[in-house]
């Protein structure tokens, strides 16, 4: 890696050198282990990029170290091994900084510890700021409570917000002073379905606006695939997938991706010809849209469970030891029982597992 020696910023660790040509946010090999009754390796050998301006989605089942990616980023954890870059900067970690964290970002975690309860939404974010220019914390605070909706509770206590607006206050409180990365942990998971976008749009619409940079974990990647840039796909503590969602979608790198994604149907090679799919790869990833059925006697497979999901219903068939799900529009009427015959729109092969 080239290096160049230019003055370091404030938040920077000493003696470093400036690794240039990288991307905002790099991580190299990246590992971080926890000692308790059996040690836990939380994440290993971990390399990533986060461009400037872009949201990055870190998903994964609960356990595979989405969190504590996450706080290596920040500087809130440090690695065993390997070492996070910001600008090319080594990223501070706790015994290397006062308060730990790095100055350019900020962290809304989980539970909102950082909000003070018994304090009102405008304090809780004005507080951010310092006094020596009151009239730009004022203009600050009243600007990003507009941003984000919740100028009319201004006056409201913590104790007394629904769980989506603490969520609003904490995300304003982090942007308030104007940090170049936004790191949001289940950001989402307070916010009922029908606000869930809207605060999405929120974030994205200032994304676009300031060029903030967004990395959010995610227990539920169906609510970041149509906000994110880039996934980033961890399973148990390693870096499986990092792209675009569409083509983590489209082109699942395995079964655990594909799953992660969409309710897929996994199939061997056996199965796959039980749906005239001849292939030479080992495993066949089908999702649920990609399917389509019709009533058919004497089609080979059964409807053996129908959910109803309003404007699609998800179908259960089964025909001898190969059971699949598919998505059907509502406005199809089926019932449990019915013979059917099934099309396969699109398929992606999977060669090695
Ligand atoms: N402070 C800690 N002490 C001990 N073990 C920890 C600690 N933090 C995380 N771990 C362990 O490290 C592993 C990864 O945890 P992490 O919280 O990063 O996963 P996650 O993907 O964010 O999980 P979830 O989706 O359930 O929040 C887990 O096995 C967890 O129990």
């Amino acid at each position: 890696m080239a290096s160049i020696s230019i003055n370091p910023p404030s938040c920077s660790v000493p003696n470093d050198v400036q690794h240039v040509g990288l991307p905002l946010i790099h991580g190299e090999n990246l590992s971080r282990s926890f000692q308790g009754k059996e040690p836990v390796v939380a994440v290993s050998s971990l390399s990533f990029d986060i461009n400037e301006g872009e949201v990055t989605a870190i998903i994964g089942e609960s356990g595979s170290g989405k969190s504590t990616m996450l706080r290596l980023i920040y500087g809130l954890l440090e690695p065993d091994g390997g070492e996070v870059r910001y600008r090319g900067w080594r990223v501070p970690n706790p015994r290397e900084k006062l308060i730990p964290g790095h100055d350019a970002m900020r962290m809304v975690s989980q539970g909102f510890d950082d909000l003070n309860t018994y304090a009102n939404v405008w304090d809780n974010v004005a507080s951010q700021l310092p006094n020596t220019d009151l009239e730009a914390k004022f203009n600050k605070t009243n600007a990003i409570l507009h941003r984000l909706r919740i100028a009319h509770l201004t006056k409201q206590r913590i104790a007394d917000l629904s769980g989506g607006e603490k969520q609003r206050v904490a995300i304003a409180r982090a942007l308030v002073k104007e940090p170049e990365v936004l790191l949001m942990d289940e950001p989402f998971n307070q916010v009922d379905a029908s606000f869930r976008e809207t605060l999405q749009q929120d974030i994205l619409h200032i994304v676009e606006e300031t060029g903030l940079t967004v990395v959010l974990v995610s227990h539920d990647p169906a609510e970041v695939l149509a906000m994110a840039d880039q996934l980033i796909v961890l399973r148990a503590g390693h870096l499986v997938a990092a792209n675009a969602p569409a083509l983590l979608y489209r082109q699942p790198p395995d079964s655990y991706t594909a799953r992660l994604l969409a309710k897929s149907n996994i199939l061997n090679q056996a199965a796959a010809s039980a749906l005239g799919i001849k292939t030479a790869a080992s495993t066949i990833i089908i999702h649920p849209e990609w399917l389509s059925l019709r009533e058919s006697p004497s089609g080979d497979f059964h409807i053996v469970d129908i959910q109803f999901k309003g404007f699609y219903q998800v179908v259960a068939i089964q025909h001898a030891s190969i059971g699949l799900q598919v998505i059907v529009s509502s406005a199809i009427d089926l019932r449990q029982g019915m013979q059917v015959g099934v099309r396969v729109i699109r398929f992606h092969e999977i060669e090695v597992q």
